[in-house]
Order: C-alpha cells, then structure tokens, then sequence
C-alpha cells in the first residue's frame, strides 16, 4: 500500500519543539471513507512525554500570565490570521480524518477562527467589579487571576472547534496548556498547533501530547502540575475526569452526552420542522452532542411529517466527503460504525419498526468506508434503549403524541439535558417549552444542533458538569476569583 510509506508522521509539540515520543511508538490516523487510506501517523505518547510537557507548560506560565490581557489577545489575533490562512489544508485534513463534509469541515474551521478573535477582543474587557465595602474608608474589589496549567481532553467530532474553544479562552486570561486530542483526529489537532506555531506563540505555552486516553488523559487527570482540566467526551469517561479532579483537589469542567429531543406541534411549519430535524440529526453523520434523536410529533400531524421526512432522507446523498455531491459523509470510525449498528439492531430487537436506513449503502467507492444509511425509526416506546442512550449516529426515533404536556414530559425523560427544539407558531407552547424543558440549550423553530460562539454553551443533568462554556461564561472556569479588601 503505497500511501502507508508516503504518509507524513506528526510529532507532539513541546516546549515549542516538535518532538518525537520517547516510546518511540506511533499510532495510524484512517480515513473513514477509505480505511486504506493512512492520513497520517501520529505518536503514541508515553507518561514521560507528558511530563515534559507539563514542565514546560509551568516554565512559560509565569510570563504569559505577566504579559497584559490585551498582549495576549494580540497572540491570539496572530493565531486567527495563521488559521484563516491555513483553512482549506486544515478543512480538507479534518474532512479525510473523520469523515464529515469538506463545507462542514471548513465552516467548523472558519468558526475557530472567530472564536480566537473573539477571545482575542476579552482581553481588553473587565475581569472583577467593585463592591461597596460596609467600611467607608476601604476599597474592595474583585481581580481575576489564571488557574495556571489547564489540561485540555478533546473528542473527534469537533476536532478543530472544541479544541479551540477551549484554548483560547485558556490562554487569553493567562493560563499555559497541554491538549490532549482524540487520536482519531491527532494530525488536524498537529495542524492546528502549526498554526500556532506559525502565528509566533512563545515556547511552552501551548504543547500537544497525543496517545491513548487511558495514558496521556488519565495522565493528565491524575498529574499534579495541572490545575485544571476541561474534557469533552463521553459521559464514562466525562465521570472519571470529574472523580479524578476532585481526588487532587484540581478545577474540572465536562461536556458530554445529548439525547436531544424535537417536538413538532400540530400548528408548526411542517416543511420547516422536516428541515430541521434532518439537518439536527443527520449533518455530521449525527455525531453532535447537540444531535437531534428523538422526535415528539402531534398525532394531527404525524402521518404528514413522517411522509415528508421520510422521502427526504431517503433522497440523501450518502459519499465521501471530499465529493462536492455528498451531503452526508461516513460514520468517524470503525468503532463508531459499529455502535450505530449495534443500536440500530437493539432498536429492531426491543419492538420499534425500522422505517428506513440503518444499512450498508452500496456503490461506487462506498465499500471501503464506515458509510451506513440514515435510519428513521417509528412505534419508538420511551422506555426503549434507542429513545433513552446516547448513539452518536444518523438514527432518529419517531415518538406520536397527543398533547404538548406529554410531549414535554416525554422529552424531559432522559438523564441528558444538552440541547431541546419545538416548531409551534403558538405562543403559549413557545412560554410552557422554555420553562418546562430540561436543557441547557432551548430552540424554538431552530434545530437543536449548532450553537454560536459568543454565548453560553452546556447542559443540564448529566450532559455536563453544570458549567459553561464558550461566550463570556468561560471565564468561569479558566480563572478565579479574588476577592480583595484595602485599607490604607
Ligand atoms: N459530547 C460529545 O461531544 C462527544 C460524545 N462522545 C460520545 O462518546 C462515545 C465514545 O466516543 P469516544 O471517542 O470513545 O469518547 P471518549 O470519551 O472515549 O473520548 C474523548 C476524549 O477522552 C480521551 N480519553 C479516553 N479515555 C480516557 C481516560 N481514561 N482518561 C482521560 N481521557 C480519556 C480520548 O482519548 C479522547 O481524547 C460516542 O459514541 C459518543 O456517544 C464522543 C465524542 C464527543
Ligand atoms: O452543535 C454544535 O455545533 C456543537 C456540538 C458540540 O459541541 C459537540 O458535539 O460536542
């Protein structure tokens, strides 16, 4: 195979070096449409390795946080235009890593450019308040100050976003970093800190280790040079970041699972709902925290919305998403692929008809990719393993419902609360829907999927640590409070 010998291997970066594993042991990053096809190899790292990393991190700590937030902002100004710069590589590698659409992929990468220009600004915006002290001579103020090394564990699905939306907001309140990507997509996470690289960061301030998440992640959790850790992921592992943490005393922060409901009243936009269900749950192979998968339909309109939804999945075409025609391009691994078959056939197994999808398409170039046909399921029971378990996968549930009381409950019914949607043109339904529904994240007439930079991002119940991120709302976690009291 004459692609192994040609793919390039990826280094970790360190203390601003780019440095090979001390195991010497490198690991293979596929492409999911053609698992022939090697991107890249990247390095299995070892314990010493992120050591290292984590001495450099605390080295460069000290004069990062020194510089003012608005120097540190110009850093990330220069980190912008070095992406900006880079897009199309970058889009294109992420594309060929973990299979979502080249548009997809460039979008995702033109959103890390704004969000690093948007943390870029936050360095020149307020970080305390001044309190009225009940002492008329004294002055008492709030500061800010960084937690120092953040440690940051990020999943394949988002391989250019999460990182970045993580990252930036660490740096420009003046903490260093070590990041940790998803192996799957450990050469995009390598383009990235190229960029940094480029964009002339000083040494250490940001250093890359890739590896196993049971070394270098559970490294990072248990390592006591880092103050904070801030993981997206699944929820097994969201839990054991979150014990780890607290076992040492260190800040965590976790975004996990959706299991994200839609509910269509009898008075929506029909031909609206359907859009936006298939783009909330099918875009990226629905492999979104924030994916649309259990949708709650008013018996009046049921047979209307399942009959347009359904010819236009069917209609969807499925490809490698290099190909401009593709609209919905391979699940991200092997292992991933697997998962969705697995809960594709509990679905069929446990009573709920399969009423499209959930196969291997065939054709041209199709057979050597994880591709499966989305699958829309109905006589979906809310007890059932699909309406209540993650599946990170192009899989939707079709639940009827009489009334919008049930339709709440219903939705409500699940350990997640990440992100909810309704189509209603009806006010009152709109009110009940904002109050009522368990989810960080609250769309009316909007898909459930997507989610904009500048405001807060997270869920409720077990989708998160009940934090936030993104927006102003990062500044919760990547700092801390001081509270100072002056007395002349
Ligand atoms: N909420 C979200 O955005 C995401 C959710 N998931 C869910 O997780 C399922 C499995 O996907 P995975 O990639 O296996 O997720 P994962 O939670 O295993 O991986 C996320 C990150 O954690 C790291 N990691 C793995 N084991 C670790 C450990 N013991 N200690 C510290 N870090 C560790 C991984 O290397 C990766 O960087 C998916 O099917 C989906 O349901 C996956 C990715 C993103
Ligand atoms: O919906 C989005 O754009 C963000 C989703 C997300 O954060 C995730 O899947 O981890």
């Amino acid at each position: 195979m004459s692609l192994q010998t040609q793919s390039k291997t990826y280094l970790n970066y360190i203390n601003g070096e780019w440095t090979a594993s001390s195991a010497n042991a490198v690991e293979a990053s596929l492409n999911p449409a053609d698992k022939h096809e090697i991107v890249g190899y990247i390095q299995n790292s070892s314990k010493e390795d992120l050591d290292r990393a984590v001495a450099a991190a605390k080295e460069a700590q000290p004069a990062w946080r020194k510089l003012s937030g608005p120097a540190r902002g110009d850093y990330l100004y220069k980190m912008a235009n070095a992406l900006e710069k880079h897009m199309d590589e970058i889009a294109e590698t992420m594309t060929r890593e973990m299979g979502k659409t080249f548009p997809e992929a460039k979008g995702e990468t033109a959103r890390g450019v704004a969000i690093l220009r948007y943390y870029a600004g936050e360095g020149m915006r307020k970080v305390g308040d001044v309190i009225p002290s009940s002492d008329s001579e004294a002055f008492m103020f709030t500061t800010r100050v960084p937690l120092g090394v953040v440690g940051v564990i990020t999943p394949w699905n988002f391989p250019v976003a999460i990182p970045i939306w993580k990252m930036a907001p660490a740096l420009v309140y003046g903490n260093t970093v070590v990041l940790k990507p998803a192996t799957e997509t450990g050469v995009t996470a390598a383009k990235i800190i190229e960029c940094f690289h480029e964009a002339g960061l000083p040494a250490g301030v940001v250093n890359l280790v890739t590896g196993r998440g049971s070394v270098i992640g559970q490294g990072l959790i248990d390592h006591p040079g880092i103050n904070g850790i801030t993981f997206t992921g699944s929820n097994t592992v969201g839990k054991q970041v979150g014990l780890g943490a607290i076992a040492r005393g260190a800040k965590y922060q976790l975004e996990m699972g959706g299991k994200n409901p839609v509910i269509v009243a009898e008075d929506a936009d029909i031909e609206l709902a359907v859009e936006a269900t298939i783009s909330g749950g099918l875009r990226s192979t629905g492999q979104k925290c924030t994916c649309t998968s259990r949708v709650f339909v008013q018996s009046a309109v049921y047979d209307e919305f399942k009959e347009k939804l359904l010819s236009k999945v069917k209609a969807l075409k499925i490809g490698n998403g290099l190909d401009a025609q593709t609209w919905m391009g391979p699940c991200a691994s092997e292992s991933q692929y697997n998962t969705v078959v697995h809960y594709i056939n509990k679905g069929i197994e446990e009573g709920a008809t399969l009423l499209c999808g959930g196969n291997k398409p065939e054709g041209e170039g199709l057979d050597n990719g994880f591709y499966i046909q989305p699958a829309v399921f109905e006589h979906v029971k809310p007890s059932m393993t699909i309406a209540q378990e993650e599946i990170f996968g192009p899989v939707l549930a079709l639940i009827k419902v009489e009334t919008m009381e049930e339709a709440l409950e219903l939705a409500n019914d699940v350990k997640f609360g990440l992100s909810a949607s309704i189509f209603t043109r009806n006010i009152g339904n709109m009110l009940s829907f904002i109050n009522e529904i368990e989810a960080g994240l609250v769309r009316i007439n909007a898909e459930s999927a997507g989610v904009e930079l500048q405001a807060p991002f997270g869920g409720m119940k077990e989708s998160s640590s009940h934090s936030r991120e993104q927006g102003q709302a990062a500044i919760e976690f990547f700092t801390s409070i001081k509270t100072v009291f002056v007395k002349a």
